[in-house]
């Protein structure tokens, strides 16, 4: 029967960085941030949006991410409604997709809010990214061309590496990439996953 590893790690963490590396040994990784990304796009989640946030948060039919994220990370509980619409349709997208994954041994399920929005239950090992908290600023400020005002709302909305740590299996610190890689070998080794999956 297929595992599922749950990747997780707060915001800048490297938690894509990490999973695409897993991907490279041809085990397939679902990215819910992407996933996620893509669902909103419907029109039913759309209409969801619409008719909690107004038709503000959108222009041209377009869902105007910066103004909606201005809102929920500033309000727990807006948040709290927005993850209401959009977790369920995220899990039953998943459950689809793993469908399709059945001939593999493992799965990565990548989420930076694994723990916050009960999906680490479905998951057989948890593994969590972690690395100090101004590189991960740093990095997203990069990244993203944001604030760092910005990414302290996100950081802050989401558990922090402790809690996290606490319910994980394996923790993978990732400060120079090198040793990261390494240290993905190691659990790879752990998990006995030696060759390119199907
Ligand atoms: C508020 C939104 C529109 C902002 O979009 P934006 O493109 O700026 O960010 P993106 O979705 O790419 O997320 C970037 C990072 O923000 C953090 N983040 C996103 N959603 C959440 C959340 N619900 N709680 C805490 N942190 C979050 C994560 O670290 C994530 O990796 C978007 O994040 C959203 O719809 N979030 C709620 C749904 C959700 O939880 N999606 C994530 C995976 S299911
Ligand atoms: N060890 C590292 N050293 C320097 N930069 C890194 C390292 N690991 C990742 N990065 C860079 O930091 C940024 C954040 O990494 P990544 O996107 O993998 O994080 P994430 O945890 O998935 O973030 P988010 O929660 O926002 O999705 C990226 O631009 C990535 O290239």
């Amino acid at each position: 029967m297929t595992k599922i590893i749950g990747l997780t790690g707060g915001i800048g963490s490297g938690k894509t960085t990490v999973a695409n590396y897993f991907k490279s040994y041809g085990i397939p990784v679902y990215i819910a941030d992407d996933e996620a990304r893509k669902i909103m796009q419907s029109a039913d989640i759309m209409e969801a949006i619409k008719d909690l946030f107004g038709a503000d948060v959108f222009e041209n039919e377009t869902l105007n991410r910066e103004k909606l994220a201005k809102i929920v990370f500033n309000n727990p509980e807006s948040l709290e409604k927005l993850n209401g619409i959009v977790h369920p349709a995220v899990k039953k997208h998943f459950e689809q997709w793993l469908l399709q994954n059945l001939e593999a041994p493992y799965v990565i399920y990548e989420a930076a809010i694994l723990f916050e929005s009960g999906r680490y239950k479905d998951c057989d090992i948890i593994i969590t990214v972690t690395a100090p908290i101004e590189s991960r600023i740093q990095r997203v400020i990069k990244r993203d061309n944001t604030t760092r005002e910005l990414v302290l709302k996100r950081i802050n909305a989401q558990w922090t590496d402790e809690k996290r740590i606490s319910k994980s299996d394996f923790v993978i610190e990732n400060i120079a990439i090198e040793p990261t890689k390494l240290e993905i070998d190691r659990i790879l080794k752990i998990l006995k996953i030696k060759q390119k999956q199907a």
